[in-house]
């Protein structure tokens, strides 16, 4: 199984390939790609850690090299937010970073399972579509843009208000990774129940977790740490479905066939191919099922600005 990491010398991508060379399974190959010159030393770094994944560097500006027979493509590449910035202002630069990396995976990894990382992912998912339709290579069922992060804060924000044992707390977070778009099913989570308030409380942090992070930073960037993790939780989901493993499910922002918007985060069952099933979310509360519809205009134009920016 080959795993290349685009972006890999950033705070995500590190982070992320130090997760993935002690995780992956044993015999692996971690591909790390990134324009930042340190990217071969990044990966010579990791090189010493006593595991079965052998991990090689790539710098530059052509990441062909890196994508040569990769299963799982994970892109981090591309700028963060400062406070006082909207993910929605990332899209400038990230626009065309994700588009010139995705033709790249177009035309050498063609079948490889896509984990977008990159903010805006409404959008910037929306932009790795286009790229792949107009190489003729597009299958929706390989695409992916990573949500995890929303689950997982959704997981350690819960059972911190309800005292439970995290490894227990499992949560859905539907619609698409940015403020009113990301939506916890917090009416699904088993053992629990939240008042009103309680409800629109925990709703709202869980949307502002990332403004959280860039705000506790002051300038110096993003969540890295806890999206290392989610992106190796969700990177480690996609490989176990590659190898046949059953009953892997994830939340993911995918273009499932939605009645709701061309592409929607919610549960996926992952296998051989990438998607082996879009899972049907569940009942939703009155307040999930108003807070759903409300988020579908944002959701919609945020598409529609990464399908005008290729076409
Ligand atoms: N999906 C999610 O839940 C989350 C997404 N993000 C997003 O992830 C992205 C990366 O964040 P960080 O790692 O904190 O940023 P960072 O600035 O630490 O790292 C970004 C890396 O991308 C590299 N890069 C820039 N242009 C490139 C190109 N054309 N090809 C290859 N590499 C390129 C840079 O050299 C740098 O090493 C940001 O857009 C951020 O908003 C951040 C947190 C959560
Ligand atoms: O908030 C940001 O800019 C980074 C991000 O997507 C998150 O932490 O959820």
């Amino acid at each position: 199984m080959k795993v290349a990491v685009l972006g890999a010398a950033g705070g995500i991508g590190q982070a992320l390939a130090l997760l993935l060379k002690t995780q992956l399974p044993a015999g692996s190959k971690l591909s790390l790609y990134d324009i930042a010159p340190v990217t071969p030393g990044v990966a010579v770094d990791l090189s010493h850690i006593p595991t079965a994944v052998e991990v090689k560097g790539f710098a530059g500006q052509d990441p062909s090299a890196a994508l040569e027979g990769a299963d799982v493509v994970l892109i981090s590449a591309g700028v963060a937010r400062k406070p006082g910035m909207d993910r929605s202002d990332l899209f400038n630069i990230n626009a065309g970073i994700v588009r010139n990396l995705m033709e790249k995976c177009a035309a050498t990894c063609p079948k490889a399972l896509i984990g977008i990382i990159t903010n805006p992912v409404n959008t910037t998912v929306a932009i790795a579509a286009e790229v792949l339709k107009a190489a003729g290579v597009y299958d929706k069922n390989r695409l992916f843009g990573i949500t995890t992060l929303d689950v997982i804060r959704s997981e350690t924000f819960i059972a911190e208000a309800k005292g439970l044992n995290v490894a227990d707390v499992k949560v859905s977070v539907i619609g698409g990774h940015s403020g009113v778009t990301i939506l916890p099913l917090l009416s699904q989570v088993e053992g629990v129940s939240f008042t009103d308030e309680e409800v629109a409380a925990m709703t709202t942090r869980i949307q502002n977790a990332g403004t959280e992070v860039v705000e506790a930073k002051a300038g110096g960037g993003s969540a890295t740490l806890s999206m290392g993790q989610a992106a190796c939780r969700f990177g480690l989901s996609l490989v176990r479905g590659l190898q046949g493993e059953e009953n892997i499910v994830e939340c993911a922002y995918v273009d499932g066939g939605s009645e709701h918007a061309e592409f929607f985060a919610q549960p996926v069952l992952l296998g051989k191919n990438g998607v082996e099933k879009v899972l049907a979310y569940g009942d939703v509360s009155e307040f999930e099922a108003n807070a759903r519809d409300a988020m579908l205009d944002t959701l919609k134009a945020d598409i529609t600005l990464g399908v005008d920016f290729v076409k």
